[in-house]
């Protein structure tokens, strides 16, 4: 890990990071346009088909804006405000003028340009590829450049630990919490008293999410205004159904699209339908489309059509009944009405926007707790907003940068995170430093008495926990007695039953919790088009053994099937098609867990590559769903040129 003396020198250097996953980011776009076609780009969320485009006029700083429409409307994108596209008429090489968008509507997206667009943007039939999501790049700059006025953390990033200060927990405190351990109340007395940072380690299933959304409670209770924030809507969504539960009013901020939808009562979105100030704004909408109409029946004053006159002019003339250098008096008289009309229009407009603007910001400032990701942190919704407490949950799979966004518009900070699982995502080599996140870099250089470790583990069966806890946790975890020799022989019905093939049958008996199961048969594959792999002969034995879990009266919910590779997710999904069993890879599984949880490893190879399954902290995720039972599939001839997959298969073996 980097360290700074200097915070200009920290600054400059993960700006240069930040450019780099740019361009890395680019380079993944373009190499997914030449791969997939404009159709699977499309049901991605990453490119728009069938568009017509048209002029827009210009914008703020003399930008060119073109809008883009399909009058059925626009499917689901990931395509927001701030992103770089690039339009062309078939498949873009990467060579198209790059536009930035400035504008989205349910059927249109409007883009601007630096330079006069390129005469194609103004046809038919086109299509819209997403080539950077700049928006978040743009606002860890931002964030980057807003510790400047945060000496504070300066400090704590240079760990120039003067600031270390003896805490006094607070004997008035008081938590709501029967339901919590001991470790966990203690972390919250702590964290409480803290005047700066607080980070809350929680290895897997010890009630990290738990704990923090317990200590957001207090601060809530204590009259603090609260920014909770995670690196993904699915880890906030997470966080937000445990502050819902505990009764904490909390409005989340995002695209509604991307939320839990039974949590969308909370959104912004849904907040605002019921302001007042929003209803009489959204009549005003609907004025404005009636006055829009009604000047369809002018002629606009458009720069071809004025011919060099001013609006003052058109209308003196208009009511002088006069003609002007050829243009007759009726056509003028047309354009008085239409500019009329428009100035109907444009005073219309501000006072909705007006009238949105202050509904948005009363539904705000009356929030204790707003939710969002780290990213949407930074949106203008919450530029005028300083919070007493940021608390960034998952803070690990943040990197440094993208964690700053929500810190920066705090005053005091609690991370939770585990560094032993998965790291942030990073896709240029040249920034591969970003992987060390915030939390692991305040982990190795605070003071102890800013850090705790929760330890006692609410979900897996001991033997289930063993190898993680020994490899990851210096066997620091202790199974709660409740979950400790849990097995699927307490969930009611569950009765395993005889099966056609005995070697499954014996997989499914319960007093296994943990099985590995050699698949030797089968051989890795991979499409030409794709980075990705898939096996065969594993999707077969999964879904025996899904079957035979199913005829032991196990519910589709109890089981959860995941992969680290996405080829064998989306076989697994189409060979389990009607078995309404969650499938998904590693990462999209990270923070879940299920009764039952079965991983197809997929590599099976003479050469023993095992590729990116050498991240542990991928595996340690794996290992960490299940509750009761645990299965595991692969091929251990391939596998075990690993030396800590070796030591896992032993270990199951013996057990
Ligand atoms: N003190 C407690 N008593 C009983 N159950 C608890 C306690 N704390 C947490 N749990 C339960 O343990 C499970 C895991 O909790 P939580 O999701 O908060 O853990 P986590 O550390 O965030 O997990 P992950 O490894 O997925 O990040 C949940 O079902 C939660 O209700």
């Amino acid at each position: 890990m980097k360290r700074f003396t200097d915070i200009t020198k920290y600054q400059v250097y993960f700006e240069g990071l930040i450019q780099e996953e740019r361009k890395a980011e680019m380079d993944f776009h373009l190499n997914e346009i030449l791969l997939l076609t404009g159709r699977q780009r499309e049901q991605k969320g990453r490119a728009l088909l069938t568009l017509s485009g048209r002029d827009a006029g210009t914008g703020i700083g003399g930008v060119y804006l073109v809008k883009l429409v399909r009058g059925s409307g626009l499917p689901d994108n990931e395509i927001s405000n701030g992103d770089v596209v690039i339009v062309s008429k078939d498949k873009p090489t990467g060579k198209e003028e790059q536009a930035t968008v400035v504008g989205k509507t349910k059927r249109s997206i409007t883009i601007a340009y630096n330079k006069v667009p390129p005469y194609l943007v103004y046809g038919k039939n086109l299509r819209l590829d997403l080539f950077s999501n700049d928006i978040t790049f743009q606002r860890m700059i931002d964030a980057i450049k807003q510790l400047n006025q945060l000496p504070i953390l300066q400090e704590y990033i240079k760990a120039n630990i003067a600031f270390n200060q003896e805490k006094v927990i607070d004997p008035n405190l008081t938590i709501d919490g029967a339901f919590l351990n001991p470790k966990q109340m203690n972390i919250i007395q702590k964290a409480f008293a803290s005047n700066d940072i607080f980070l809350i380690h929680g290895p897997p299933g010890t009630g990290k999410t738990t704990t923090l959304s317990y200590l957001i409670k207090s601060f809530f209770e204590s009259g603090k205004k609260i920014l909770v924030t995670a690196p993904s809507n699915t880890a906030v969504d997470n966080i937000l159904e445990k502050l819902q539960a505990l009764k904490i009013p909390s409005t989340r901020i995002g695209n509604p699209v991307r939320m839990d939808e039974d949590l969308l009562n909370l959104s912004l979105d849904v907040q605002l339908q019921d302001h007042p100030d929003y209803q009489q704004a959204n009549g005003i909408w609907n004025k404005i489309q009636i006055l829009k109409k009604e000047q369809d029946d002018y002629i606009p004053a458009s720069g071809q059509n004025r011919r060099g006159l001013s609006d003052q002019k058109i209308v003196q003339l208009a009511s002088a009944k006069k003609s002007y250098r050829g243009i007759q008096n009726s056509k003028i008289r047309k354009m008085a009405r239409w500019i009329k009309i428009q100035q109907e229009i444009n005073r219309n407009y501000e006072e909705a926007q007006a009238l949105q603007t202050q509904a948005i910001e009363s539904i705000l400032e009356k929030s204790a707790v707003i939710c969002s990701t780290n990213s949407t942190a930074g949106s203008e919704l919450l530029k005028d907003i300083i919070f007493d407490i940021v608390c960034i949950d998952e803070a690990t799979q943040s990197t440094e940068p993208e964690a700053l966004i929500p810190l920066v518009k705090g005053r005091k900070w609690v991370l939770a995170g585990d560094h032993q699982q998965l790291p942030p995502t990073v896709k240029a080599r040249e920034a591969s430093s970003l992987s060390i996140s915030l939390f692991e870099r305040f982990q190795q250089e605070l003071p102890e008495d800013r850090i705790d470790i929760l330890t006692i583990q609410y979900r897996m069966h001991q033997e289930i926990m063993r190898f993680s806890n020994d490899r990851f946790y210096q066997n620091q975890l202790k199974a709660h007695p409740s979950v400790k020799h849990h097995t699927l022989l307490d969930l009611p019905g569950f009765e395993s039953f005889p099966y056609i093939n005995p070697k499954i049958e014996e997989v499914v008996k319960a007093t296994k919790p943990i099985v590995f199961i050699p698949c030797t048969e089968g051989l890795e594959e991979q499409l030409a088009d794709s980075y990705s792999f898939f096996n065969q002969a594993e999707i077969q034995l999964t879904k025996e053994i899904t079957d035979a879990l199913l005829s032991s009266r196990l519910f589709p919910a109890d089981i959860g099937i995941i992969s680290p590779y996405d080829q064998q997710v989306s076989r697994l999904k189409s060979a389990l098609r009607d078995y309404h069993i969650e499938i998904k890879s590693i990462d999209g599984f990270q923070g879940r867990e299920k009764e039952v949880i079965i991983i197809s490893l997929v590599r099976s190879n003479q050469e023993g590559n095992i590729g990116f399954l050498r991240d542990y902290r991928r595996l340690n995720v794996a290992l960490t769903r299940a509750k009761r039972k645990l299965v595991i599939i692969g091929n251990p001839k391939t596998l075990e040129s690993d030396p800590t997959y070796k030591a896992l298969i032993e270990n199951i073996s013996i057990q």
